[in-house]
């Protein structure tokens, strides 16, 4: 077996520690009312060389997962097992995330704020989060007072395309896709180093589109 072949093995205890993980995030989220009616796909990732994916099958709903509702892909997108479930229409942009931004743990939500800000601040192909309290729920920001750009991509059924153009701007270090990006009408991605960290992430920007959204409202 070559090194390659060997680091590719996945633990099953660290694979079903990973398909739990998930299983839970996906009750959180459709209780929040984040990921309705089978939307929204998250990973884990279990290996950085080989990229080893852990990734949501597709079409599930996501406040019944079980811990067999998930596909292991590789850097290509593909299953590594034979007679895999479909992965998520969306596994790419977990590929370009976990290769590209080093993302250990990948969320994506389909809210209803988020989908009407991304709407609202499509044209401009961004929303700024200035000034809150809730953004030190990020990775690294230390104060309220500093602002936080979200890019919007417009949105397509050509994840490919999307995946690409998201992997030129994280190779460019854009700061609009330093902590998540949402998809115009679509939803928001975010990741970080880990399952648990990525979940306060996602709550944190929900949190933050709901304030933008709401404050647009009154
Ligand atoms: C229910 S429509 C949402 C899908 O088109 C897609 O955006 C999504 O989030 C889930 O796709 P999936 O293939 O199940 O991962
Ligand atoms: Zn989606």
């Amino acid at each position: 077996m070559d090194s390659a072949t060997a680091a590719a093995e996945i633990s099953p205890a660290a694979r079903l520690a990973a398909a739990e993980g998930l299983v839970a995030i996906g009750a959180q989220m459709h209780a929040a009312g984040w990921s309705r009616a089978t939307s929204s796909n998250y990973s884990v990732r279990l290996s950085a060389d080989p990229l080893r994916l852990l990734v949501t099958a597709s079409g599930k709903h996501k406040d019944r997962l079980t811990t067999d509702d998930f596909v292991l892909i590789d850097e290509s997108g593909g299953a590594v097992e034979p007679d895999a479930l479909k992965s998520s229409a969306e596994t790419m942009l977990h590929v370009v995330l976990a290769r590209d931004a080093g993302a250990g743990a990948i969320v994506h939500t389909h809210s209803v704020w988020g989908t009407l800000l991304s709407d609202i601040h499509g044209p401009e192909g961004v929303v700024t989060l200035a000034g809150y309290e809730m953004l030190k729920a990020l990775p690294g920001i230390k104060t309220h007072d500093t602002a936080v750009d979200i890019a919007i991509f417009p949105n397509t059924q050509d994840i490919d395309a999307l995946a690409a153009e998201l992997s030129d701007r994280l190779k460019a270090g854009d700061d609009a896709v330093r902590y998540g990006f949402l998809i115009n009408k679509h939803g928001l991605y975010t990741w970080a180093d880990q399952l648990d960290s990525a979940r306060a992430c996602v709550e944190a920007l929900e949190f933050l589109f709901e304030c933008e959204g709401r404050r647009l409202k009154l």
